[in-house]
């Protein structure tokens, strides 16, 4: 993996709107530290997210990383250019390229040559149990297996901080436990601060190093 140099995300005294409907946040992460946001549904814990990637627009208050503002008044990195690796609800893969290609794709976004873009995903699906999928089409894939893939291309990208909208809901619970001790393990590889959206406590226990709850 990467030993990427990494530093806090701070969100300081975001807003984002959803229709009617605000929500703030304020809370700084350190490298290393894993927060779970908590709450109930449509409190707004994906929107948050969304924002700290760059795919929901801030009402006011700023998202930082490193010390470099991300989103503010004065500034908007694009989410290409953000060094976040998202796991999103939706798990968004490009239908038409294989597992392999989409695990690949962050890496190439950063300058990593071809093959050992390929190799470095290939290793990722394995690790995730699905090294006899990597040459199918993401559209093809099961639920499940598109959650893995998902989340190998979140980890794989060599990130700076890492976002993951409930990563395990889709996975059966044979796989469940083995890909939560992968993405733990991994967390504390890469050391960078990561932000865990779900609903489930076992999760709150097992991968947070702290639990912020919106209302
Ligand atoms: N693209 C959108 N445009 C307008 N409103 C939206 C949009 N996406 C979500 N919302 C609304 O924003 C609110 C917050 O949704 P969000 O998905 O962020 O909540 P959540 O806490 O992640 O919920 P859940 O636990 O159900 O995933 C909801 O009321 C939802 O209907």
């Amino acid at each position: 993996m990467s030993g990427q140099v990494s530093g806090t995300l701070e969100v300081r005294d975001a807003v984002v709107r959803r229709g009617e409907f605000e929500v703030r946040l304020d809370l700084r992460i350190g490298p290393g530290e894993v927060v779970a946001l908590t709450g109930p549904n449509g409190a707004g814990k994906s929107s948050l997210l969304g924002a700290v990637a760059g795919l929901v627009p801030l009402v006011s208050g700023e998202v930082a990383l490193g010390g470099a503002v991300l989103d503010g008044e004065a500034a908007f990195v694009p989410p290409e250019r953000r060094g976040v690796g998202l796991v999103p609800q939706q798990h968004l893969l490009f239908g038409h390229l294989t597992a392999l290609e989409n695990v690949a794709y962050g890496l190439r976004a950063r300058g990593v040559h071809r093959r050992e873009a390929r190799a470095e995903a290939g290793e990722w699906l394995d690790r995730l149990g699905l090294a006899d999928r990597a040459q199918l089409r993401a559209d093809r894939l099961s639920g499940g297996q598109s959650q893995r893939v998902a989340i190998a291309r979140a980890l794989a990208s060599r990130p700076r901080a890492v976002l993951l909208d409930e990563p395990f809901a889709a996975l059966d619970i044979r796989v469940r436990d083995d890909v939560r001790r992968l993405v733990r393990d991994a967390l504390v590889e890469l050391g960078v601060p990561a932000l865990l959206v779900t609903h489930d406590p076992a999760e709150v226990d097992q991968l947070a190093t702290r639990e912020v709850r919106l209302a």
